[in-house]
């Protein structure tokens, strides 16, 4: 889902590769295209409070602005292949180290302060020391060794940053947005290589927006949708499920046992790590999707009505859930770290509990509906309580 943000970009590029007199044929207003775009997306951001989002855009039109009042002479101009050739460096540094750095709110001194230092860098750049500078240190130019190969030492510059990308996506386990910083930097990139086509920085900052909007939206859903303690879907989702819920299909209620005695002799964030626990082990087991229906319940909704299966899928979760071994930190643990490696070096200060869940399932009747089917599964909760917890009861 969050690979969608490529898209436009894709589109782009498929676009210029395979038929690029369809995208020679558009006429696009320049730089009115721009500003709508990026403005569009600085709206819908600053409405959802996303502020976030508004330093990529800054970050965008200041590289648009550059390219548009430092490249649109013809590059045998010295001054004007100097900026070329230190156009990708910076867009990749600035790129990285707004990834790297936590962002400050935006409404703060430091925010607006980073906000302009964002749209303004790169036309740092127009100023000739600096741009003088980046071409005599120019990484590309370096790269393409004997300096015959111009292209071969942008492309090694490309692998390279694309490598800290992909290192830094894969490790920070990427959302949406992560993804469309990259779409971002991408598109800047293939305009540096496609600089001859038309417009190409006006479909680049096109192709920026657009990743940029679909992850707005992702995290948008995200909000509305993903319960944020156990990332399963919750209560809105599962209602909107059960409106299409199948002819055969089943739902199951479950909840954790005496929860509230466990809060209360653990604490809260505890009850909160079995809470993400069993949204793990909810994922890790197929069959079925899980939703979060609220507080300590959790329902599980099944596309058949097959009996034998549907035991054997439910068992299977209460008995994970009942062997997991759930390591506690020691209340009394020091609160320096010097006295608690002391301590920790005489003996273990972990202690591991185990918690046990209730399972009320039913089959979906032809007369159901969503109310009716929840109603009747949270019965059957209610009874593999009263019949001693920790067990499934699946009747209709
Ligand atoms: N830590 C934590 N506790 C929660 C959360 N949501 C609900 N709870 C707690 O879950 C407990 C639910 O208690 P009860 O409904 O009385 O049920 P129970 O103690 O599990 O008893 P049985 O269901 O009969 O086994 C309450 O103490 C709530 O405060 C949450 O997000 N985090």
């Amino acid at each position: 889902m969050s690979l969608v943000v490529f898209l436009p970009l894709v589109v782009w590029v498929v676009l210029g590769f395979f038929a690029p007199t369809v995208l020679a044929d558009v006429i696009l207003p320049v730089p009115e295209s721009v500003i709508a775009s990026l403005g569009l997306v600085t709206l819908i951001a600053g409405f959802f409070r996303q502020w976030q989002w508004l330093y990529w855009c800054a970050w965008t039109a200041g590289f648009y602005a550059l390219i548009q009042l430092g490249l649109q002479q013809p590059l045998s101009q010295q001054h004007v292949s100097v900026l070329y050739e230190a156009l990708p460096v910076w867009l990749s540094l600035t790129a990285l180290l707004l990834v790297f750095i936590k962002l400050p709110v935006l409404l703060s001194p430091r925010g607006f302060l980073l906000l302009a230092a964002v749209g303004l860098s790169p036309l740092l750049l127009l100023t000739a020391p600096v741009a003088a500078a980046l071409a005599i240190l120019n990484p590309t130019e370096m790269l393409s060794l004997s300096g015959e190969l111009p292209g071969i030492g942008l492309a090694l510059w490309m692998i390279a940053m694309g490598g800290i990308w992909a290192t830094v996506l894969l490790y920070k386990n990427a959302s949406a947005f992560r993804w469309s910083q990259l779409v971002a930097w991408l598109s800047f990139m293939i305009f540096v290589v496609g600089i001859e086509q038309t417009d190409a920085s006006t479909w680049a900052v096109l192709a920026i927006s657009g990743g940029l909007l679909l992850a707005l939206a992702d995290r948008m859903l995200k909000l509305a949708y993903i319960d944020e303690l156990t990332g399963l879907p919750q209560r809105r989702a599962l209602m909107s499920e059960l409106q299409h819920l199948r002819k055969r299909s089943a739902v199951c209620m479950l909840d954790v046992d005496h929860f509230k005695k466990f809060n209360d002799r653990y604490g809260h964030e505890v009850g909160d790590q079995v809470l993400r626990l069993l949204g793990s082990i909810l994922k890790s087991v197929s069959g079925f999707k899980a939703y979060r229906y609220g507080g300590e319940e959790f329902t599980l909704v099944f596309s058949h009505n097959n009996e034998e299966k549907l035991k054997d899928v439910l068992e299977t979760v209460r008995s994970k859930v009942a062997n997991y071994p759930l390591t506690l930190r020691d209340p009394s643990r020091p609160e320096t770290s010097g006295k608690g490696k002391e301590k920790r070096g005489k003996q273990s200060n972990k202690k591991t509990v185990k918690v046990t869940i209730s399972l009320g399932a039913t089959t979906k009747l032809p007369t159901d509906t969503p109310d009716s089917i929840l109603k009747r599964a949270d019965e059957n909760l209610y009874a593999a309580k009263k019949a001693g917890r920790n067990r499934v009861v699946l009747k209709n």
